[in-house]
């Protein structure tokens, strides 16, 4: 599975274009501005920091927040808009991230992230492998905005105005699509879209971009195990190109970290084996399928994706049997690890028998 990000300026039109991704295509799309109302919502951690933070002031008669003066506020000021971004971008993330897994376990090739502020954050950046950005002219933008929102020009122009120019986003994009036409026009760019992303699904490991660090993960991992002996070519090239922080050890509790160094073999205790997302997507099923507690086991994978870390299994004879999900542009979803002497049919028994995951690396 692979992730777009779709981002633009402010009422540039990606609601919209999202909307025909959406509804022509049937494409997932996750939207940062609803993630961004749930996560804000009375009760959430989110609502009692702004609470806290910008005081009753910002609170409707209904204790809901009230997001035409927070607007107001943040839109105005540099320092609010901060203190808020630190309080809810986080939240955001993290629910997109959970989104992006729920699609993928629908089987989803690619997922549109629609988020505004993709490249003032960077958050999700790593995660994407094509960004789009929706232009229009800033006469329009700012006709669209003050017409939409009922807003006058100071107004409007103060929200343009707290974001990147749209010019410099379309320098940092992959790809632009022009919404400065009619809707029909905007259509037909969307489709020649689509049909560029859904030429983009190749074999998932051959789609791994090697050295490109603008759509590589910095922090992507692989690990790889102390007493094993081979590294298949291809993970080197991989962990190498993808600029990986690898970790190393013999147990769990013994590995530790040491920067890969690209291009060299020295590292040679080592088995990292790449599989096939399916194959990690049915490992990831028979886990779920065996709890109850579905949801919180959810929350814990996603923590783990979030962070980067691995689940390791520690259930009969085989220790380590370590399985990274981390989502690689382009690559389908991550690595998995074992050791060189378990069959993929072992570790399905060892699965049907496990009761989840044992220990965090
Ligand atoms: C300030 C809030 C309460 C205003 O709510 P309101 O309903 O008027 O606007 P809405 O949420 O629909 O956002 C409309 C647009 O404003 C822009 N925008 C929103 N927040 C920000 C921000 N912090 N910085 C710059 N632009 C922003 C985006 O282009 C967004 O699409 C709300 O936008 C908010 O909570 N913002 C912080 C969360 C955030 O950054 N959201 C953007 C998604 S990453
Ligand atoms: N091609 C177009 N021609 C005319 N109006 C348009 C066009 N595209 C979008 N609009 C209008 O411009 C306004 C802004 O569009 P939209 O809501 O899609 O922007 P957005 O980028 O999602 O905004 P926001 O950043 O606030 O979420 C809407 O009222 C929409 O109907």
């Amino acid at each position: 599975m692979f992730l777009v990000g779709l981002t633009g300026g402010i009422a540039s039109g990606k609601s919209t274009v999202a909307k025909i991704f959406r509804e022509e295509y049937g494409c997932p799309v996750i939207d940062a501005d609803v993630i961004a109302r749930e996560v804000v919502k009375s009760g959430k951690p989110a609502y009692e920091k702004i609470k806290s933070t910008f005081g009753e002031e910002v609170l409707l008669s209904t204790g809901e927040i009230n997001r035409e003066k927070l607007g107001q506020i943040i839109f105005n000021d540099g320092g609010k808009r901060k203190l808020l971004n630190a309080i809810v971008h986080p939240a955001i993330k993290r629910e997109m991230l959970w989104q992006v897994f729920w699609n993928l376990l629908k089987g989803h090739q690619f997922a549109i992230l629609d988020i505004p502020l993709l490249f003032e954050t960077r958050q999700m950046l790593p995660f994407v492998s094509f960004s789009i950005v929706v232009f229009c002219q800033e006469e329009q933008q700012l006709a669209r905005l003050m017409q939409r929102n009922d807003l006058d020009e100071e107004a409007a122009k103060a929200r343009i105005n707290s974001q990147m120019s749209l010019k410099e986003k379309c320098e940092l994009c992959t790809h632009v699509i022009d919404n400065t036409q009619p809707l029909d026009v905007t259509r037909s760019h969307v489709k020649k879209r689509k049909t560029a992303f859904t030429a983009a699904l190749c074999p998932w490991h051959s789609n791994v971009p090697l050295g490109d660090s603008r759509i590589c993960l910095p922090e992507s991992m692989v690990l790889l195990d102390a007493h094993n002996t081979a590294v298949p070519p291809e993970t080197l090239g991989l962990a190498s190109g993808a600029g990986s922080v690898v970790f190393a050890g013999g147990s769990p509790s013994s590995l530790g970290a040491q920067t890969f160094r690209p291009g060299t073999t020295s590292n040679r205790h080592c088995l990292a084996l790449l599989v096939e997302p399916s194959l990690l997507l049915r490992i990831t099923l028979s886990w779920f399928r065996k709890t109850s507690d579905t949801e919180s086991r959810l929350v814990k994978l996603l923590w783990l994706i979030d962070n980067g870390e691995g689940i390791t299994f520690t259930h009969g004879k085989v220790k380590d049997l370590i399985i990274i999900l981390h989502l690689i542009p382009n690559s389908g979803l991550g690595f998995i690890k074992k050791t060189s002497q378990v069959s993929d049919k072992e570790i399905t028994h060892i699965l049907s028998k496990s009761d989840g995951p044992q220990a965090n690396v």
